[in-house]
């Protein structure tokens, strides 16, 4: 059987005014912290792809009771009477590693047995960040080569730990608090570095108590009473777009009401300091989150030089990037990115094959690469299976020389994240084309 595929033919620079579906993060976040709060509450906006469905489906396999009012919008009751029950089959978190990273802490928090399983390239990531500690604070958790699937058992109670995380990780970070809020005692937790806050946002939001005290995150034990979340657009997802038309003169973009959390908006300031013209206005506040309306005006961008300090507020949206650096005048260097090598693909790779089959000159090195920005030759390029990788390539394609144009094999994985891709693209005024 062939792989869903876009051919992308030379394309004018993108034009005109579009929103983006809801965050992915906080879509996760949502469901699940409404699933585990004593009264439950309405999500509006959620994003409804794959991998998000994959939440809400285990949470449903667990015995959540969720109700569809419309698109995007769920009713969920609330933590039931009975607690949650055991699944006796694995649940099949798809291609999500937020969403198997985040029910575990839940499900070794509440102390419930299930089996947690996924995808080839779920399988390849690692686990033992989040199985580790959650031992230490006296979950059950097997994973052979801290790979999945995860094997949770039950045990007589948590208790909370003071943890040093070794990475900066939101998806660590957020399953412990969630651990944190079943355990007894204060759960104490130290990043090296800023990772996305949603978690901390959203739980104090519902009602949980999450402070930050002296640099440490504290949760004090006890589930949120819950309340209604409206999800933001998702700023990971608009960022295709902006890193296009910021990197081509004559592009002239508006994305309306998208995230502008300052844990994740790395991707912008990267942008801004490579000259790109942004406007960033109409700030304001949704469901907790800062959001904002966004306009982008083509220019000649020039090359930067990433380092792990931006790479952390900005970790989905290197890919991203990559398509302003391709276009850009000199060399950007990206370093401190070892995190991409673990991803859905390995993202540094992946990447650095596809823009040198589009004719670039890159550099890879284990923590980064570095691209030197030129034309865009028509070719056929891969995937590796990963929605931002496919995306990003799209993107960079729309610019290529006149031709036959440019063919990104194997996108189907864009519909973890944003399913409304190819559409999103052609409104912009992308010639693109699928086939498979
Ligand atoms: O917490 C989250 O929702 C996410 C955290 C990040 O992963 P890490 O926690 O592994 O950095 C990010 O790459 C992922 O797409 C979503
Ligand atoms: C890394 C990503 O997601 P996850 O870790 O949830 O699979 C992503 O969306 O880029």
């Amino acid at each position: 059987m062939g792989t869903l595929d876009w051919r992308i033919r030379p394309s004018p620079p993108l034009s005109g005014q579009c929103q983006v579906p809801g965050d992915k993060s906080i879509s996760h976040r949502a469901l699940l912290f409404l699933a585990l709060s004593q009264q439950g509450g309405r999500v509006t906006g959620l994003l409804e792809s794959e991998d998000c469905l994959r939440t809400l489906a285990a949470l449903r396999r667990l015995g959540a009771s969720i109700d569809q009012l419309g698109p995007g919008d769920y009713q969920l009751a609330g933590w039931p009477d009975q607690g949650l029950v055991s699944p006796d089959e694995p649940l099949d978190m798809g291609n999500s590693g937020t969403g198997m990273r985040l029910l575990t802490g839940v499900l070794a928090g509440a102390g419930i047995s299930a089996t947690l399983s996924g995808d080839a390239s779920l399988c390849r990531r690692p686990m033992g960040r989040v199985v580790n500690p959650l031992r230490m604070m006296g979950a059950a958790i097997s994973a052979d080569e801290g790979k999945p699937p995860l094997n949770i058992g039950a045990h007589p109670g948590l208790h909370g730990i003071d943890y040093v995380l070794p990475v900066a990780s939101a998806q660590v970070k957020s399953a412990l608090m969630l651990a944190g809020l079943f355990a007894e005692g204060e759960t104490r937790l130290t990043e090296p570095g800023p990772s996305r806050d949603h978690s901390e946002r959203m739980l104090n939001g519902l009602g949980a108590q999450v402070d930050v005290v002296s640099g440490r995150l504290v949760v004090q034990p006890g589930r949120p009473r819950g309340g209604d979340v409206a999800v933001p657009g998702d700023l990971s997802s608009a960022a295709f777009a902006l890193a296009a038309a910021a990197a081509r003169p004559g592009a002239q973009l508006r994305v309306e009401a998208v995230g502008v959390n300052p844990t994740r908006y790395g991707i912008l300031r990267l942008l801004e300091r490579m000259g790109a013209r942004l406007q960033i206005e109409n700030r304001r506040e949704i469901g907790g989150e800062p959001v904002a309306d966004i306009n982008v005006e083509g220019a000649v961008l020039k090359a930067i030089r990433v380092g792990a300090e931006d790479v952390v507020l900005a970790v989905d949206e290197i890919p991203a990037l990559l398509i302003a650096a391709a276009q850009a005048e000199g060399r950007t260097e990206i370093h401190g990115a070892t995190e991409l090598r673990v991803k859905e693909s390995d993202r540094l790779a992946a990447m650095a094959e596809g823009l040198e089959r589009l004719g670039l000159a890159v550099t890879t090195r284990e923590d980064g690469l570095s691209v030197v920005g030129g034309r865009i030759q028509p070719a056929v390029v891969r995937s590796w299976g990963d929605h931002r990788i496919a995306m990003s390539l799209a993107m960079l394609a729309a610019s290529a020389e006149a031709g036959e144009g440019v063919v990104i094999e194997d996108v189907a994985n864009v519909a973890t994240s944003f399913p409304e891709f190819p559409a999103h693209c052609r409104a912009l005024g992308m010639n693109l084309e699928q086939s498979g």
